[in-house]
């Protein structure tokens, strides 16, 4: 299948992705006005995001069914593993705890991904990854092209705007492409949309401070 599978998931998601882009947790992180206290939100929950994208990957490697998946998967765990640090690290200086409850939208974002990589079909489980990626790529590199490394954030912008981890979302992107079929479509396009909409209520909730209400 060409790779304008990819090209079509991107421009049916378009306005869902300017608005993430757009938001205005991104806007003020890239001009350096964002309060410290949502910023800290983010930390919190986004760990809890990545613990469960480790679960979620794990899934996605045991039903891989050739060795080139397996191990570009394997690269994508260990970088799970060093973004789990960096979390950590930030948390140690700045005394914040990371032993918090996902709220419903973090909750219903993992929740989503881990029953995707378990009953979904396994080019639904590499669409939802690609997605969540990419979103994270593209949002990252917006914040780098305003605000450069700034030191607040630059091990952030850094790990999600290399050279290496652009390719690794083009291979992922790749892997996607050539095992889709054209009955694949209807799935991959419901799973691309339902992640670029979590992606974009996830930093809406980080910004608004939405949380369980009981
Ligand atoms: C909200 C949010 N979206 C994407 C990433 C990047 N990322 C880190 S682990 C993982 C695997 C689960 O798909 C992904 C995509 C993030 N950190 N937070």
């Amino acid at each position: 299948m060409p790779s304008t599978l990819l090209d079509e998931l991107l421009a049916e998601a378009r306005p869902i992705w300017q608005a993430m882009i757009a938001h205005p947790f991104l806007h003020e992180l890239a001009t350096g006005t964002l309060s410290r206290e949502r910023f800290h939100f983010w930390v919190q929950q986004d760990y809890r995001f990545v613990q469960d994208g480790i679960r979620f990957l794990g899934l996605l490697i045991a039903r891989a069914p050739d060795e080139e998946l397996r191990r570009g998967l394997l690269d994508a765990a260990v970088a799970f593993r060093n973004e789990l640090t960096i979390f950590e690290e930030y948390a140690r200086q700045h005394a914040l705890s990371l032993a918090v409850e996902p709220t419903p939208i973090c909750l219903g974002y993992t929740s989503f991904l881990l029953a995707t990589a378990a009953t979904g079909s396994l080019v639904e489980a590499l669409t939802v990854l690609w997605c969540a990626e990419k979103a994270y790529y593209d949002a990252w590199s917006a914040v780098r092209a305003q605000l450069g490394l700034a030191p607040a954030y630059a091990r952030w912008i850094e790990n999600w705007t290399s050279p290496q981890f652009a390719s690794w979302v083009d291979w992922l992107g790749e892997q996607l492409a050539k095992r889709a079929t054209t009955p694949d479509r209807p799935p991959i396009r419901a799973a691309f949309l339902a992640t670029a909409r979590y992606e974009y209520l996830f930093w809406d909730m980080v910004y608004t401070g939405s949380n369980w209400p009981i």
